[in-house]
């Protein structure tokens, strides 16, 4: 998939030394277009440095960034016209209507029509609001309209820093459809960084790990393709001697027990169990969790208690 494409951001061997502190070592990063990457990592790791750089706001002790070829350090004004960026709680005139504040916005770059604000205002599902002041919006409109904002000159690339701060579980949820239509059917390449793994995990098509200042993983995000189902019953040894008995290797998971098998072969499982005098409490579908996954990889280290935070 998108990942067969030239990379739309490169990241080459980004370093950042402040006042002899190393705080990012020799990042080397590609992004793609049509894809979420997320940027995972504890606090302090060195997310905010790096987006700085990305965004042209701070300078790399060394190395560079590419957006669509050209290098963010050494061809500036080129670089950003490719790149939209959203901070957390994005600067609005509150006492201006939301149109007004993209008129605004959009005289900072070339080109922008007044058809071009209208149309994004449509993608972002702002129609009805738009001729209203940003003080009446909700913080989740405000959001929408920040995102609004960023994509006014049609940027290949989106840059978002704890873009769901503040919002509650719903602003979450269409937010990260936005993001996602976004990706799919503009084709943008989107960076989101976030310490929250669960928000990762549900945006997201790929991730990339930071901690103390050094990128140590980068992974798809691929629907697990081997089906899991957790199951449980009393008496659990009896289960188990079933389940063993059926070819399953159980993996003990609190109560209960998680076989790879999909739904197909269910009913006549959950027959065995009751026939063999079994009092069965619980049968469900089980999708491993990117927690799942880190206590995997690093066999529940550090890695996994930093970006579990
Ligand atoms: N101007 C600076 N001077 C000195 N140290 C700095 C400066 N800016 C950042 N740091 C340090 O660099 C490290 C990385 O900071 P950064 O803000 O990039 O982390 P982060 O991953 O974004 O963390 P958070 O999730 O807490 O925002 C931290 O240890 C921070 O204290």
């Amino acid at each position: 998939m998108a990942n067969q494409a030239e990379p739309i951001v490169e990241l080459k061997h980004l370093s950042k030394t402040i006042r002899g502190k190393k705080i990012l070592d020799d990042l080397n990063l590609q992004l793609y277009p049509g894809q979420v990457t997320g940027f995972l990592g504890p606090n302090g790791a060195g997310k905010t440095t790096t987006i700085r750089m990305m965004a042209g706001l701070m300078k790399p002790t060394s190395g560079e960034v590419f957006v669509a070829g050209k290098s963010v350090q050494n061809d500036f004004e080129a670089a950003m016209s490719n790149i939209g960026v959203i901070v957390e709680n994005p600067e609005m005139y509150k006492y201006m209507t939301g149109y007004k504040n993209l008129v605004h916005f959009a005289r900072m770059h070339k080109g922008v029509t007044k058809d071009r604000i209208m149309e994004v205002v449509r993608q972002v599902g702002l129609e009805n609001r738009i001729h209203e002041k940003v003080g009446t919006y909700s913080l989740g409109m405000r959001q929408r309209l920040g995102l609004a904002q960023a994509l006014l000159h049609n940027p290949k690339f989106l840059i978002l820093d704890e873009p769901t701060n503040g919002l509650d579980p719903a602003g979450i949820r269409e937010f990260r459809s936005y993001l996602r239509s976004l990706a799919e059917k503009a084709g943008v390449s989107i960076f989101v960084s976030s310490h929250l793994l669960s928000e990762i995990e549900l945006m997201c098509d790929r991730i990339a790990v930071i901690q103390n200042g050094k990128l140590i993983d980068i992974r798809e995000m691929k629907e697990d393709t081997r089906p899991h189902h957790y199951i449980e019953a009393l008496p659990a040894k009896q289960l188990r001697a079933i389940l063993e008995s059926k070819g399953y290797e159980p993996a003990e998971s609190g109560a209960g027990f998680i076989i790879e098998e999909g739904v197909q072969r269910i009913p006549e499982l959950v027959k065995s169990v009751i026939a063999g005098g079994l009092d069965l409490y619980a049968v469900r579908p089980h999708r491993k969790t990117l927690e799942d996954e880190f206590i995997e990889m690093t066999g529940g280290g550090q890695i996994a208690e930093a970006v579990a935070k």
